[in-house]
């Protein structure tokens, strides 16, 4: 064992260190430092190495080496003092050890990026080929020859620009540009490939070029691949854009009226068979909350709930969103697009505004609703399917069969369980459950603290008779809510906010036909939210009338081609 002090405790000091530290049979037995003051001391703390001064360096026994860091005449001088068979390495020496530690490790750290390199480029699936800046090719992966047949060794060597000059090495040696996307035949092979090639550029000249490249059926292959995934990715959005989550259960239908528990003991009866249910009530009364929640308590909860406003949906588009379209069955469908009847298969479709579906899709829906089966618009193949139906609306089915509008055989198809919600105004008792529920849920949504109505805020509320129903109690509460920090509600805060309620101005209003008011009054809230479907859908809420009852008074007024 060679025990060694090295003087300097830093700088090339450390470097001796690390150089030595891990020799067999090599001890580093201290590290000396000088007396002179301002001589640095990075070493002191990082190890139990002993640190000693240069006059106590008799002290430590025995000591075989002495390897000078420090280019100091006086620390030489007293270092040659030294007494007993102890050998002396000098500055220079050190310089010389320092610089092949260096190189050692610059060494190390390439072979190490090497051996890396070389496992990515075996491994990976595209072939590699470098070539230097004349054109001889120093490299090839195993993938290369995979791809061309060509081995190795037949290849290195060889210059690229006379056995592929077309190839993209070969343009990218000549031009020092990249070239990506390029489609050749390997020269010397009969593999037809696509090639991205890149110049090797290293402090601004060119040293080479290297070509990544894939089987030309390869790529095909996975392009197809790619093709089919985005078509499955495409047609699962498009299911999973429609299918609506089933929110509600009977458990969220608030109310203590009589007539409203009759409707939920039906409707849960109706849930647990697989019978068609026609829900009957004004705009805002609850018929979708009712649809979900017989979605819900029925055997088919797991399954989607689909739901169609068949007042929103243009006429011309309905019986396609209805049934679906085949590829090709007209101009733009490029691809076939499942219908919402297929897609609600094993659950539940929800027929939103039935009274406001044409006579001719009548007819078609009957035919589904007897055979559970149809074919695609445009389509050849009949599609079986298990369909719970749920349909809805708000006008007086009874009125438009005697208008001819709705067909009486779909009617009494639809009607094998009738549900008709009573209007709020019949049920005003259920006035505080539904006020205390939404000052809850809109404190929540609001960061609001507010407790309750006041006494005479309760009065306003019972005095109205609340032509939107439920929905028309949400947007009032809402609105107050929004706008007044109190934590009790006033007559007062319902009256400034809400324009039901601010009494109507004595002034000399113009006496006009009530029709002309309602036409000025759609205009207007068109004007404010727009043309498109949720603008009307805003508009309908902020007039409190249903948006089918709003498209019926657009259509007779012929607003349409006036307002867009
Ligand atoms: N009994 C009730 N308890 C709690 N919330 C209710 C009740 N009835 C209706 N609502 C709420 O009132 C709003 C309107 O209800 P919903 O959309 O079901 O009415 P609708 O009769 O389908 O209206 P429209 O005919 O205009 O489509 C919804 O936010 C719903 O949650």
């Amino acid at each position: 064992m060679q025990r060694i002090a090295i003087i300097g405790t830093s700088g090339d000091g450390l470097a001796v260190y690390r150089l030595l530290k891990d020799i067999k049979g090599i001890e580093i037995a201290c590290f000396i430092k000088t007396d002179k003051k301002n001589s640095p001391d990075e070493w002191s703390g990082k190890s139990n190495i002993k640190i000693i001064n240069l006059d106590k360096i008799s002290e430590i026994e025995p000591l075989d080496v002495i390897i000078n860091t420090l280019r100091d005449p006086d620390v030489e001088a007293r270092v040659k003092n030294i007494k007993g068979n102890i050998s002396v390495v000098d500055v220079n020496a050190v310089n010389l050890m320092v610089h092949l530690f260096k190189e050692k490790q610059e060494l190390l750290h390439i072979k190490r990026i090497q051996g890396e390199l070389s496992t990515v480029l075996n491994s990976v699936q595209e072939a590699v080929e470098v070539a230097d800046k004349l054109g001889v090719i120093k490299y090839v992966n195993p993938a290369f020859t995979r791809i061309t047949g060509i081995p190795a060794e037949e290849r290195i060597g060889k210059n690229v620009l006379e056995i592929s000059p077309d190839g993209a090495l070969a343009m990218a040696l000549r031009t020092g540009k990249m070239v990506s996307g390029h489609r050749t035949r390997v020269g010397g092979s009969n593999a037809e490939v696509i090639s991205n090639a890149s110049p090797i550029v290293v402090d601004g000249s060119l040293e080479g070029a290297v070509v990544v490249f894939q089987h030309f059926t390869d790529v095909m292959k996975l392009m197809d691949e790619l093709r089919k995934r985005t078509t499955m990715i495409e047609s699962l959005n498009d299911k999973f854009g429609q299918v609506t989550t089933c929110k509600y259960t009977f458990a969220d239908i608030l109310g203590n009226n009589p007539e409203l528990k009759k409707c939920i003991q039906v409707a849960e009866r109706a849930a647990q068979s697989n019978t068609t249910v026609l829900l009957l009530g004004e705009s805002g009364t609850g018929k979708e909350l009712f649809a979900h929640a017989i979605h819900y308590a029925s055997s088919r909860r797991e399954k989607p709930f689909i739901k169609v406003n068949c007042a929103a949906i243009p006429e011309n588009l309905l019986e396609s969103e209805f049934f679906g379209y085949a590829k090709g069955a007209f101009t733009g469908a490029v691809k076939s697009k499942i219908g919402k009847f297929e897609l609600a298969n094993g659950g539940t479709i929800f027929l939103d505004e039935i009274g406001d579906m044409n006579l001719s899709l009548q007819g078609k829906l009957l035919r589904v609703l007897q055979e559970m089966e149809f074919e695609r618009v445009g389509g050849n193949q009949t599609i079986h399917v298990d369909v719970r139906v749920i349909a809805a609306t708000n006008r007086n089915l009874r009125d438009l069969i005697r208008t001819g509008k709705f067909r009486e055989d779909l009617y009494y198809r639809l009607n094998v369980v009738e549900v008709t919600i009573p209007p709020l105004r019949v049920r005003k008792e259920d006035l505080p459950a539904l006020v205390n529920h939404l000052i809850v849920k809109l404190n929540r949504k609001l960061g609001k603290k507010v407790q309750r109505l006041s006494r005479d805020a309760e009065e306003v509320l019972y005095s109205y008779d609340w032509p939107g129903n439920v929905r028309e109690l949400e947007n009032v509460v809402e609105r107050v809510m929004v706008t007044v920090d109190e934590e009790i509600l006033t007559k007062k805060n319902f009256i400034q906010h809400v324009s039901q309620f601010k009494p109507v101005p004595e002034t000399d209003v113009e006496l006009i036909p009530i029709d002309r008011m309602e036409q000025i009054l759609i205009q207007k809230a068109l004007m404010k939210f727009g043309n498109s479907v949720e603008g009307k859908r805003r508009a309908a809420q902020a007039l409190n009338i249903s948006l089918a009852t709003l498209y019926n008074k657009i259509k007779r007024a012929k607003f349409e081609n006036s307002n867009t």
